[in-house]
């Protein structure tokens, strides 16, 4: 266990991999100011991380703007190279950075590896993907034209990311981004910026060249994302956070028509028919609420059950849910760590009140933990209804409201009754049924008799109010490129 007198070095292997610094065109940049990185199982100070202000950042993007010109004349194949060895270092430090992951965020160690290898994933997927950018001829329009179209790299692309996958949300952008010929700047989530900057670690030993990668914590969100959406050099923004913050972003962004990406909030609901094979839906409903201990944009937030089987799934699921153990990341056997901060507990008990004084009944949990940290345990409600807070807004966080349907018109109507439109889940063996309701649903993924769906090689993202673009699969790429017409005299 982590605790206020272990060194979180003394867990590592490689001590260098926990690094504070932020790194800016290939070197080591510190300041006289830092911010703490806590601990959430624990709540002591784990690390003091350089806190850049905006115009340091603003070196960073210089520096990615100077080096992007040559990278881009590296061939798809040298490319392609520098990012695979990236790619087997993260596998080769997979525990190191998991233990950093769990030690900053909280999440299980288990986990957080999981998470390194998912983030690793999309830099082995995107290496290969640097040697297949493809343009096109197109017949001429005259008998003297010629029509060439090729993509080229749009240029320096700068990202924010959210606290919950500290590792993959970098490397799912940065991964297309440094294929397609990009140079990068990543600005970490204050709360867990240790993970990113182990990131810059690796790319340095990776041989990435200085300047096409470059790490820059900050406490001051807002500054940094000004930066980002005002300095002419940056020609693309890609965010993975709240709805809210995408907003800001897009109205910063608009001045400068910039070209971005937004992975944003959900409202997923999880629908159990009469029809499906409960035990399976039960096991579904576990990984998809209470994976990162409900911190993910993809969790269930809503779940519906059929009339019929209702009283069945709900006494099954709470079973399930009184079998995970609550506990610190770093201890064998955990399945739920901390939520992040306090702030996050509060969310969840305002919505667990809600739902009590709206008629909801709580069949399990709902209790704080009596031990260090920001700990709450798993809750199961049920008659949950289309007024009570969860229905709109994002739980983030361990609570499972159950509703019920009667048909696949009803539960299809108040699925899509929502501003988001990210992840949704439907468990049915009908035929017809999967197909219909899996095409009815208005979300930009639907996972059929699954309660995970994250992988690199599907493209990810929403529609509505939970983003643009794509991340992830071939698709992934083309946001990191800008399309030229050559138009050709002979
Ligand atoms: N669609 C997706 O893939 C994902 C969506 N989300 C959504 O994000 C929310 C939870 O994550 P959370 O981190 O709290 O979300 P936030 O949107 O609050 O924060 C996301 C990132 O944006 C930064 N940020 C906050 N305000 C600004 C600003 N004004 N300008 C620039 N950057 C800013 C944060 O920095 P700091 O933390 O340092 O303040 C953080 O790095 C949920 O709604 C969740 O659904 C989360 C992950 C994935
Ligand atoms: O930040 C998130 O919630 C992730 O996008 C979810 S996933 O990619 O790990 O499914």
């Amino acid at each position: 266990m982590l605790d206020h007198a272990t060194n979180l070095k003394s867990l590592l292997k490689d001590p260098a991999l926990l690094e504070t610094r932020a790194y800016i065109d290939g070197a080591w940049v510190e300041t006289a100011k830092t911010f703490e990185v806590t601990n959430p199982a624990r709540g002591d100070v784990i690390a003091k991380v350089t806190d850049l202000s905006r115009e340091e950042v603003a070196t960073a993007i210089d520096a990615a703007h100077a080096a992007q010109k040559d990278w881009a004349q590296w061939t798809g194949k040298e490319r392609a190279a520098v990012l695979r060895r990236w790619f087997d270092l993260m596998m080769e430090n997979q525990d190191d950075l998991g233990t950093i992951m769990t030690a900053e965020q909280g999440k299980p160690l288990a986990e957080a590896k999981g998470e390194v290898a998912y983030g690793a994933s999309f830099v082995e997927f995107f290496a290969e993907e640097a040697k297949r950018i493809y343009g096109e001829t197109i017949p001429g329009h005259a008998r003297d034209k010629r029509i060439t179209v090729i993509k080229q790299p749009i240029g320096v692309a700068a990202s924010i990311t959210p606290w919950n996958f500290p590792n993959a949300m970098i490397t799912r952008k940065a991964a297309p981004a440094l294929a397609a010929g990009c140079a990068f700047v990543a600005r970490p989530a204050a709360e867990t910026p240790l993970s990113a900057i182990a990131l810059g670690v690796l790319a340095e030993r990776a041989g990435i060249p200085a300047g096409v990668f470059n790490v820059v914590p900050s406490s001051s969100s807002s500054e940094v994302g000004k930066e980002f959406c005002e300095n002419p050099k940056v020609r693309k923004l890609t965010f993975t956070g709240s709805t809210e913050v995408g907003r800001i972003l897009l109205r910063q962004a608009a001045d400068q028509v910039m070209k971005c990406s937004m992975e944003l909030g959900g409202n997923a609901p999880f629908i159990v028919f009469d029809d499906a094979d409960l035990d399976a839906a039960v096991e579904g409903a576990i990984v998809c609420k209470f994976r990162n201990n409900g911190q993910t944009c993809v969790c269930a937030n809503r779940i519906y059950v059929q009339d019929g089987v209702y009283d069945a799934f709900a006494e099954k699921l709470v079973a399930a849910v009184g079998k995970l153990k609550v506990g610190d990341g770093l201890e064998e056997g955990t399945d739920l760590g901390p939520l992040i901060n306090q702030k996050a507990i509060d969310k969840v008990q305002e919505h667990i009140a809600d739902a009590g004084s709206k008629g909801a009944t709580v069949v399990y949990g709902s209790e704080t933990q009596d031990r260090d940290g920001t700990f709450f345990g798993p809750t199961v409600v049920t008659g949950a209804t289309k007024d009570m807070a969860f229905s709109t807004e994002e739980t983030f966080g361990p609570l499972a409201p159950l509703f019920r349907f009667r048909d696949e018109d009803e539960v299809i109507a108040l699925a899509n009754d929502t501003i988001f439109g990210l992840a949704s889940y439907f468990y049915a063996r009908d035929l017809s049924r999967v197909y219909k309701v899996a095409e009815a649903l208005e979300y930009g993924i639907v996972g059929v008799n699954t309660g995970l769906i994250s992988t690199e090689l599907a493209p990810f993202g929403g529609v509505k109010q939970s983003g643009l673009g794509r991340e992830g699969s071939h698709h992934g790429i083309e946001d990191y490129l800008e399309m030229k017409y050559i138009c050709m005299t002979v």
